[in-house]
């Protein structure tokens, strides 16, 4: 459905441009649920924003296309689509529902000003009955009880203004929902109650969902396939249950092993030794080699590719590839 192809982007230009990120393939699929995990500083809120067109100055596009494909239609190259086409391929094709969004909801107006005003501005010849008979279908669908479209922000609960978010972002019908720690402000528990609610509505509306998180137990659970970023790059991608059984990037088993599991057996935490590369001055080779427990030979020379061990999984790492394979 989304195609991203050897994807770049820089903040700032020249000599002092931070490569946030660097070439980045990345399929997401009619239905799937992507998870996209990484420390803070890997670029994966660079990649949202990046793919979606919502990147800021000094933010800029340094290459690549990002191809959408819409059923029975020819792909977009969504990095060149002109302002119109952009403006309707945000929120009916994509919709993004970025980190402490519950905060962006307007206080002085009701929730179900909100969600007939999203209806409205995108499909101005609905009827205000229509369109108010969609916003409680939307509440009914983010689980929360259709009387609160008559509250105020304010007198909503975080998790539940998180959820008219999500419902708002689910307004349209879009294909594409790209979630960016959505729910990191709120408390575990509300956590999973929304992000099970997102992966039922999916079964139902057959969207696709890119989830960005830091906290790869939370993926573990609730996507079909990870993809791990560090250094602006993906290292690592897989189904999300083989990646769980058996991480092939030392650093995604870093990071697994730096979160306690919902489920299963107990296991110690050891996290990830050292800190993220400096994006300005990266190491030689393989960027996560200085703090690699596992570095041998090569990683402080070459940079590994990103290579298929079998066919759902990629990793770069010289401990999975020849090193005479060219990068
Ligand atoms: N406006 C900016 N100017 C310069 N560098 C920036 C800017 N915004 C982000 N960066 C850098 O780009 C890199 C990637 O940031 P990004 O926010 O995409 O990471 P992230 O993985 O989403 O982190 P987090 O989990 O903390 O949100 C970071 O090193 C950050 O310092």
């Amino acid at each position: 459905m989304l195609e991203l192809k050897d994807l770049s982007v820089d903040y700032g230009v020249g000599e002092s441009a931070v490569h946030a990120v660097r070439n980045v393939d990345l399929t997401l699929h009619r239905g799937e649920v992507l998870g996209l995990a990484g420390e803070s500083g890997s670029g994966k809120s660079t990649l949202a924003y990046g793919m979606t067109r919502l990147l800021a100055p000094p933010g800029v596009v340094a290459g690549g296309s990002v191809l959408y494909n819409a059923a029975g239609e020819e792909p977009v190259d969504v990095l060149r689509l002109t302002d119109a086409e952009l403006r309707r391929f945000r929120w009916a094709q994509t919709a993004i529902v970025f980190q402490g969004a519950m905060n962006s909801l307007n206080p002085v107006h009701r929730i179900r000003t909100q969600l007939t005003d999203v209806i409205r501005a995108h499909e101005p010849d609905t009827r205000p009955a229509e369109r108010l008979d969609r916003a409680r279908e939307l509440m009914s669908l983010v689980g929360i009880p259709e009387d609160r479209l008559e509250s105020y922000p304010h007198q909503l609960s975080g998790g539940m203004r998180q959820r008219v978010m999500i419902g708002m972002a689910l307004a349209l019908r879009p294909q594409i929902v790209v979630m960016d720690e959505p729910t990191t402000a709120l408390d575990v528990v509300m956590q999973r109650q929304i992000l099970s609610r997102l992966v039922k509505l999916r079964e139902r509306f057959d969207f696709a969902v890119l989830f960005i998180t830091h906290d790869l137990s939370l993926l573990a659970e609730f996507s079909d396939r990870i993809a791990i970023m560090y250094g602006g790059r993906i290292v690592e991608s897989s189904p999300s249950a083989d990646l769980y059984r058996d991480p092939l990037h030392p650093y995604s088993r870093g990071l697994l092993g730096s979160f306690p599991a919902l489920r299963g057996a107990r296991r110690e935490l050891t996290g990830i030794p050292g800190s993220p590369p400096d994006l300005r001055a990266m190491p030689a080779g393989c960027t996560f080699h200085p703090r690699c427990p596992l570095a041998f030979d090569p990683c402080a020379r070459r940079r590994p590719p990103l290579a298929a061990t079998s066919p759902a999984r990629d990793v770069a790492c010289w401990l999975h590839a020849t090193p005479d394979t060219e990068d």
